[in-house]
């Protein structure tokens, strides 16, 4: 393993928040996700990590039912949030989206103002019944995404004129707007440079006070940073789940040693 600093990171609540079981995935007749068992804990970071291609992003899509909306995409299996099916007919997929929110790979900031894009999902789901309460959730949220002393004088300032970095918190404002259970990033990093990277990295740190986090990465410096567990996928299969030092320093699969030590990927 080359030059990755693992921190001394305890798994901080052994609850499981999401267990998915014997989860497939399909895009028409191919299978992206193979038999996936998996427990994610409740406030605690998990990373999927794993060569591109090997389904890391489907799985997590899977998790707050975004592959619906792709029409090929057909998903098998049972995913429960707190022992719920959250594809049971009965469950709205626009309120379990307020309760697993969603980050993405590129900030993807409303044509709105800052405070409006806040604000939008509390607006929507009837979350604030006057103007002080949502200034209070948009606050809040902004002082949860380390945001808030950056655009405190400029709330009504277009969301689109901030930095990339501070776009990314925005966006992580947002999403945890709604006081989610769950927060799903997607390459949250991937369009930042180093310092909006560090930036959002201790955010995730601290976000696990309040919420379980699962987050892809293509960086096992990222994941060895942030995490304190750590699945690996290759072509599909979910090879190994674990405490993160375990993952990294003394892996139990051979292709998951193969991928921490640059020989796959
Ligand atoms: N919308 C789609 N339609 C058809 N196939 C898809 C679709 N999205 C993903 N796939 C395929 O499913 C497999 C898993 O892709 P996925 O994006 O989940 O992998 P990943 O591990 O997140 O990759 P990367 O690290 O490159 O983002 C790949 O073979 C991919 O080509």
């Amino acid at each position: 393993m080359k030059d990755i600093q693992l921190e001394n990171r305890a798994v901080t609540d052994e609850k499981t928040k999401i267990a998915a079981n014997n989860v497939n995935v399909y895009y028409g007749d191919t299978r992206a996700i193979k038999d996936v068992n998996i427990d994610i804990k409740s406030r605690t970071v998990t990373a999927f990590i794993g060569p591109s291609g090997c389904g890391k992003s489907t799985f997590l899509r899977c998790l707050n039912r975004m592959n619906d909306t792709i029409d090929s995409c057909r998903v098998e299996g049972r995913i429960l949030l707190d022992n719920e099916d959250i594809y049971d007919t009965k469950v709205d997929p626009v309120q379990l989206r307020a309760k697993v929110g969603m980050v993405f790979q590129k900030p993807n900031p409303f044509p709105k103002s800052i405070y409006d894009n806040v604000a939008y999902g509390p607006r929507i789901h009837g979350l604030a019944s006057k103007k002080a309460d949502l200034d209070g959730i948009v606050e809040d949220s902004l002082r949860k995404a380390a945001l808030w002393d950056e655009v405190k004088d400029r709330l009504q300032a277009p969301g689109t004129g901030l930095s990339g970095g501070q776009q990314q918190r925005l966006c992580i404002a947002r999403a945890i707007a709604t006081s989610p259970e769950v927060l799903l990033m997607d390459e949250p990093c991937s369009a930042l440079d180093p310092i909006a990277t560090a930036q959002v990295e201790e955010l995730i740190d601290g976000l696990r006070t309040n919420f379980s986090v699962v987050i892809v990465t293509h960086s096992m410096q990222q994941a060895a940073r942030v995490s304190q567990q750590t699945a690996f996928f290759h072509l599909g299969n979910l090879v190994e789940l674990g405490d993160t030092d375990h993952v990294f320093t003394n892996p139990t699969d051979p292709r998951t040693e193969s991928y921490i030590t640059g020989r796959i990927g």
